[in-house]
């Protein structure tokens, strides 16, 4: 509440406001107070101006002349060009020996603030901490908000699901998650499957609507959880029991029609002994009809979604094809248009829609569409295929599930005019990057490496490399056979450059982007995505650690043994579970927090530790780096 002085004006005795309302107003109302007394103290004949003459025209009694001024020691404000007051500039020390607080240092209470005359001053001269902090990530703003009080609520539904038997899913599917999740003694959901499995299966809507047709036409999902939150099984699980569910009252319902017919073709021939058998109409066998559709931005991404799905396929029994730009026109054919027909068909927006487009058959049996990474999808170069995608599917779709790490405020408009009544399934911790996860920086600019990235970057890579701290089995910590270091930059013509500087150093670098060498690229992200390294895959590494040796020896320079580094840009960062990796190197601040995110989320995945280090060189923005180091520490989400 303001607190107002009703002050009277001695002319017209109209009551003025002149408590809080701001100096401006307060001293023109003091100069028309004031010209309006001159005018009256005036004998002179007035100009016909309302300002100059507050009265005119109204019939009041003439003041007495006798009024005193009431600011006799001071002289009235001189106006500047706008007419406005101007202030004396305070001296250093004139409010020394006043019995008065002058008004600009009194305590404001639109500041919120409790009496300091310096909000943002501490007694000790020091610069207090400001209550709004991300100064400089508010500059990038780019997430969607989640409020603090709708998490706390999610933390508490997600500990009512603390188990997969819990959960209504069909026995098949329940074995099946043993296979997709080997060498795990505790299966339990994790938040990201607590909270899509129970609403994917249709338990809150159940719950919520008690009339079963309100659930009726399509249902639609925006699953959005952190990195390595799992959310690949989140989705895949509940497709795959929903498929099974249809396929089983398919059969039922083709059974009983089979008898029916039977038993119309018994009557027909018991009247009808002379009519000619008909011929048995022989099925249309019509294969790449999937009943569920995964879309995922890259080649990449499409090969590990599609090894989960058969992983799970093993036990529940379903078809999936994965076909990426990456595999030859024969392996797409003989995947999609397999004579055993296709239930779950994982691709990248534009391969599918020219599919599409020369089979518009493809997309007509289609119940369930995922779209992973639904900020890559949905951003400018994916939109116009995916949504191509969606609109062909649309008329037999009957749940479509949008997943991310990361909501960007377009993707959050986008969905919000389009499907205003999606479900928003939101864990605790989105846009957090986890406390596990640890960020260090290192400042190029200064000694040893003044200002050279490169250099740098291969050094703190050899001291990872020839560090135990980490990986010590003496003190109980996680022993590992091979070191693996993810660097991201952000452009793609210099993961060539580091990588090239990184394997002069001695260290056993690649570089990854999209015109590596497909098979080239697969054996490099494999040793990276899997625990556990097969045993072609260790005499691969082997080979390549001999012969580097060997050319390192030639030339008489050190090598990094046991430590091996990829050197990639985004396309690196986006859904690869590379679970082995413990450092992560961020060559380039990246330009939004959402790169942050997904980037630092290549470490640290499914409970496991990990390390950040964001090299900051000259003309990069250290104040972001220290607001996300911040939110890291304190384990807030980034805006
Ligand atoms: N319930 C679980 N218990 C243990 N591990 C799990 C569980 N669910 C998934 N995982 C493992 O967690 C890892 C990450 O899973 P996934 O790739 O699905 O994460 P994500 O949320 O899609 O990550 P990103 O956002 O980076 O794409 C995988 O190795 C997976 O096997």
């Amino acid at each position: 509440m303001l607190r107002q002085t009703a002050r009277a004006c001695p002319f017209c005795e109209v009551r003025s406001l002149l408590g809080r309302p701001s100096q401006t107003r307060l001293y023109a109302q003091l100069q028309r107070h004031r010209a309006a007394r001159y005018v009256a103290l005036d004998p002179r004949p007035q100009a016909a101006s309302s300002h100059a003459r507050p009265h005119a025209g109204r019939d009041r009694p003439r003041p007495s002349r006798m009024v005193l001024s009431d600011s006799v020691g001071r002289p009235p404000p001189r106006p500047d060009a706008d007419g406005r007051p101007v202030r004396k500039k305070r001296e250093p020390f004139s409010h020394l020996n006043t019995t008065k607080v002058p008004w600009d240092l009194e305590p404001r209470r639109d500041q919120g603030n409790t009496g300091d005359a310096f909000p943002s001053r501490r007694f000790d001269g020091k610069k207090k901490p400001s209550k709004e902090p991300f100064h400089a990530l508010k500059m990038q703003r780019t997430l969607h908000e989640v409020p603090y009080g709708s998490r706390s609520a999610i933390k508490r539904k997600i500990e009512e699901v603390d188990s997969f038997e819990g959960l209504p899913l069909l026995d098949t599917v329940q074995e099946a998650i043993k296979d997709a999740l080997p060498g795990l003694e505790y299966r339990n959901p994790t938040p990201a499957q607590a909270v899509a499995i129970p609403a994917l299966l249709g338990l809150e809507a159940r719950r919520r609507a008690r009339n079963p047709s309100a659930r009726s036409g399509l249902e639609s999902f925006l699953l959005a959880a952190e990195t390595g939150s799992g959310k690949t099984l989140a989705y895949l699980l509940p497709t795959i029991d929903a498929i099974k569910r249809e396929e089983a009252i398919e059969a039922e319902e083709t059974v009983e029609k089979e008898a029916k017919d039977a038993a119309a073709k018994a009557l027909q021939r018991r009247d009808d002994i002379f009519a000619l058998e008909s011929p048995e109409n022989t099925k249309a066998v019509d294969p790449a009809r999937p009943r569920a559709v995964i879309l995922v931005p890259t080649a990449e991404l499409v090969a590990q979604v599609g090894a989960v799905a058969k992983s799970l396929s093993h036990t529940v029994k379903f078809r999936a094809a994965a076909i990426s730009a990456k595999n030859t026109a024969t392996v797409i054919r003989s995947r999609l248009f397999n004579e055993n027909g296709v239930d779950v068909l994982i691709s990248t927006p534009p391969l599918l829609a020219s599919i599409a487009e020369s089979n518009p058959n493809i997309l007509s049996r289609v119940t369930h569409l995922i779209i992973d990474e639904a900020d890559s999808l949905l951003d400018r170069s994916f939109k116009p295929f995916t949504t191509e995608i969606l609109d062909k599917a649309t008329p037999s779709l009957k749940k479509l599930i949008l997943c991310s790490a990361t909501i960007p405020r377009y993707l959050d408009k986008y969905l919000g005019e389009r499907f205003p009544n999606m479900n928003r399934l939101v864990t605790p911790n989105l846009h957090a990057i986890p406390r596990r996860v640890q960020l260090g920086v290192v400042d190029v600019n200064k000694e040893p490496y003044r200002g050279n990235k490169m250099l740098a970057c291969a050094d703190t890579i050899w001291q990872i490399g020839k560090s135990n701290a980490d990986y010590d089995p003496a003190e109980g910590k996680e022993p590992v056979e091979t070191k693996r270091i993810l660097v991201f930059v952000n452009e793609r013509e210099e993961t060539e450059e580091v990588a090239n500087y990184l394997i002069k150093k001695g260290v056993d670098a690649l570089a990854f982007h999209r015109d590596t060498d497909p098979t080239r690229q697969a054996k490099t992200l494999a040793s990276f995505t899997g625990t556990e390294r097969t045993k072609v895959q260790k005499e691969g590494e082997e080979k390549r650690e001999v012969a580097m040796t060997t050319a390192a020896a030639a030339a008489s320079k050190r090598l990094l043994a046991n430590t091996k580094v990829i050197v990639t840009t985004d396309l690196g960062s986006r859904g690869i579970d590379t679970v082995s990796v413990r450092h992560v190197i961020l060559y380039d601040v990246p330009h939004t927090t959402i790169d942050f995110i997904h980037r630092l989320g290549r470490t640290g995945r499914m409970g496991r530790r990990g390390r950040g280090i964001v090299l900051v060189g000259p003309g990069d923005r250290a104040d972001v780096v220290k607001e996300v180091r911040d939110a890291m520490y304190k384990g807030v989400a980034l805006i």
